[in-house]
């Protein structure tokens, strides 16, 4: 059996401890896994020292030789894929087989973006002879990225693929609840061969740590992923500095099931995917706005499936939902079931959480839930679909638009004609049809609206990373 990692700090190419501590749990028995070092003043001023060092020596490494370096890493995360997928159910529940997914999909990122980091082509610009105008893509500095507890390994390799892999040197706050996914990425990087100051890996008070790097002259941009609320703050203080930022935040994503498919099987795929990682994904299908005439079959075989998920500790090979990440969670999921009861919403699964050890929370079907209900407008982050039926593909769209959130989208449809109609009119960065994945690593993911802004992933993904510098050159003076 695998163990838990001893949680440290990475600074400068080297572990290290502090005096300080946070306890980490696990939130499937609330045990306590582990102890993780908070950063101290001095340990962000010694990361930022640091990447400024690795930032000389990595952005003036060839591209190829980046590449090499981080396909030798992905290469040792996916040899330690059963400890690192260990260490992801420990410190947030979801089930083992979804952690070694959750792997490989970080690998994947790494793997892609290694990829395109020999690609970041430049132009050549006609022009009159005797002048020549091109453009190169440059690193843009050293990066601040802080990354949220749902998905501890793939998030922060989303993050530090697209910046090192376009030459950038990182300092990353990962998640305090979920820490030992980052901390086997800079494993990995460290016995890859990863130049030391290269990546850097902090823990702490989150406000602290964005407080005191973000406007520090050396971090060049932002990246983040996590609330509305935070990323919002988080831009603020990145203008009054004047440094880009990448967002990747809060959804609430519709689901507009047509009345041309199975109701019975989109009504599976729906509750099947919406109880993956306990339903804390930005991108978790929640409102389910379906045609009338199949609305009845869709909410039984929904309810049925949701309510027959295997909810247990993730450790359990044959464990189809796993805790939620902690208490505020269930409180939060309570306090939503609740309310939407209250203002009229029929309840046909789950609603309380289960068990006295643990943060066990039960898949939860809202059906005709109300405009007023709460749940209508904040994003549940957790196993709560609301279902809802709709006359027409206009009124699901107006109503899938309805919310300031535009990350991931869905629909279910064999009409060529409604995907153009929804491809055209549905706010959203993400589309999918008949299908409830929202993003790989080939293609750019992000939102729009008060989802955030810029792409990350796909052939657009080092775009955020890198600075276009355009070079003017005349053959003579
Ligand atoms: N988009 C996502 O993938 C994602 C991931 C996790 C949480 N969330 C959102 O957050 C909500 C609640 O989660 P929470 O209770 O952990 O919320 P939260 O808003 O307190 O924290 C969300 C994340 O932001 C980080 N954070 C908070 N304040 C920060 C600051 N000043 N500087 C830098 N980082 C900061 C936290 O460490 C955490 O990882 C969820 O309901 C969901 O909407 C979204
Ligand atoms: O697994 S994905 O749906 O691609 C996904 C997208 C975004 C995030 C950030 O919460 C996590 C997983």
């Amino acid at each position: 059996m695998p163990t838990y990692p001893e949680l440290k700090l990475y600074v400068a190419g080297e572990w290290r401890s502090t005096a300080d501590t946070i306890p980490v749990l696990n939130p499937a028995n609330d045990s306590v896994i582990g102890a993780l070092p908070v950063a101290r003043t001095s340990d962000l001023d010694d990361a930022l020292a640091a990447a400024e060092h690795g930032l000389k020596i990595w952005s003036r490494t060839a591209p190829r030789a980046r590449a090499e370096i981080m396909l030798r890493a992905s290469a040792l995360l996916r040899e330690r894929n059963e400890e690192v997928a260990f260490a992801i159910t420990s410190e947030l529940g979801k089930p083992i087989r979804q952690a070694r997914q959750e792997v490989i999909r970080g690998c994947e990122f790494f793997e892609w973006d290694a990829g395109e980091a020999q690609r970041t082509y430049g132009h050549v610009i006609p022009s009159e002879p005797g002048i020549r105008y091109m453009t190169v893509h440059q690193p843009i500095g050293t990066v601040a990225a802080f990354s949220p507890w749902n998905f501890p390994m793939s998030q922060p390799a989303r993050k530090i693929a697209g910046a090192l892999a376009a030459g950038c040197s990182v300092i990353l706050k990962a998640a305090e609840e979920t820490p030992a996914g980052a901390l086997h990425i800079a494993r990995a990087f460290h016995d890859a061969g990863l130049p030391p100051g290269v990546l850097n890996l902090v823990f702490g008070v989150p406000s602290d740590i964005s407080g005191y790097l973000i406007p520090h002259d050396q971090i060049r941009m932002i990246a983040f992923t996590g609330s509305t609320v935070v990323g919002r703050h988080l831009t603020g203080l990145a203008s009054q500095h004047g440094k880009p930022v990448l967002m990747e935040l809060g959804g609430h994503a519709p689901v507009i099931v047509c009345d041309d498919v199975d109701p019975h099987q989109a009504g599976i795929l729906g509750a099947t995917r919406k109880v993956r990682n306990a339903g804390q994904v930005c991108t978790s299908p929640t409102r389910f706005f379906v045609h009338e005439n199949i609305f009845d079959r869709f909410v039984d075989a929904f309810a049925t499936r949701a309510a027959a998920t295997v909810t247990a500790d993730g450790i359990e090979e044959s464990t189809e939902m796993g805790p939620v990440a902690n208490a505020r969670r269930v409180e939060a999921l309570t306090a939503l079931s609740e309310d939407a009861v209250t203002k009229g919403a029929r309840l046909l699964a789950g609603g309380h959480r289960i068990g006295t050890k643990g943060q066990f929370f039960l898949p939860t079907v809202l059906v005709d839930v109300p405009q007023n209900a709460r749940v209508m407008q904040e994003e549940p982050f957790g196993p709560m679909a609301i279902i809802n039926r709709v006359a027409s593909l206009d009124e699901a769209i107006t109503q899938a638009n309805a919310l300031p959130y535009g990350l991931a989208a869905y629909g279910m449809t064999h009409s060529a004609a409604n995907v153009e109609e929804m491809l055209n009119r549905v706010e959203a960065g993400n589309l999918s049809i008949n299908t409830l994945e929202a993003s790989v690593a080939e293609t750019p993911f992000g939102g729009v609206k008060a989802s955030g802004f810029g792409r990350e992933g796909g052939q657009s993904g080092l775009s955020h990373y890198t600075v276009i510098k355009t070079l003017s050159h005349r053959m003579a003076l």
